[in-house]
């Protein structure tokens, strides 16, 4: 399913795009990470400037879903760092998506799994473990439900209600 490229899934369901099956986030992320492209079901979650629960969540299996996070596009702080993407790439996560910043970017371009955030910040977030799960998340534009899918590639990132085939 990584091979599926998201140009080709926007041209052949339009009508999807229009009704809003399919959502094509608006283009506001980075690429990091050695995948440049990467699918599953997503998880959502939604934090602002700490970073607990994002922890709590990628030391569990992953079972090629993806995290998405909402954090709330803030820039001030990093949500996920180079040990945080470890603990992901070893727990089975297709991929992390930030709606915040990340740190670490060397490490975690080394890191063979997909990661897209707003941009980098060298300093960590709160650890006060706010934040809530599995609850519906705007972000770039758009609503995206915890078990919807994500599909990402170097042409952006789209989000379906439901699995796609090829
Ligand atoms: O723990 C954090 O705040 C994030 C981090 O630096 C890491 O994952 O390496």
């Amino acid at each position: 399913m990584d091979s599926l490229a998201t140009a080709d899934v926007c041209d052949s369901n339009a009508a999807s795009v229009v009704n809003g099956d399919l959502r094509v986030l608006h283009s506001i992320f980075q690429a990091y990470g050695q995948k440049g492209s990467f699918s599953g079901p997503i998880v959502t979650l939604k934090v602002f400037e700490d970073n607990v629960l994002v922890r709590a969540l990628l030391e569990t299996k992953g079972d090629g879903r993806v995290l998405v996070v909402d954090g709330g596009g803030s820039r001030r702080c990093a949500l996920l760092g180079g040990n945080l993407v470890q603990l992901a790439l070893s727990n089975g996560w297709a991929g992390v998506v930030v709606n915040g910043c990340i740190r670490d970017v060397d490490e975690i371009n080394g890191c063979a799994i997909g990661v897209r955030a707003l941009g980098s910040n060298p300093l960590k977030s709160n650890k006060k473990g706010v934040g809530e799960r599995n609850c519906p998340i705007y972000i770039a534009g758009h609503w995206i439900r915890d078990g919807e899918w994500l599909y990402a590639d170097n042409d952006g990132i789209i989000v379906s209600k439901s699995e796609l085939s090829l």
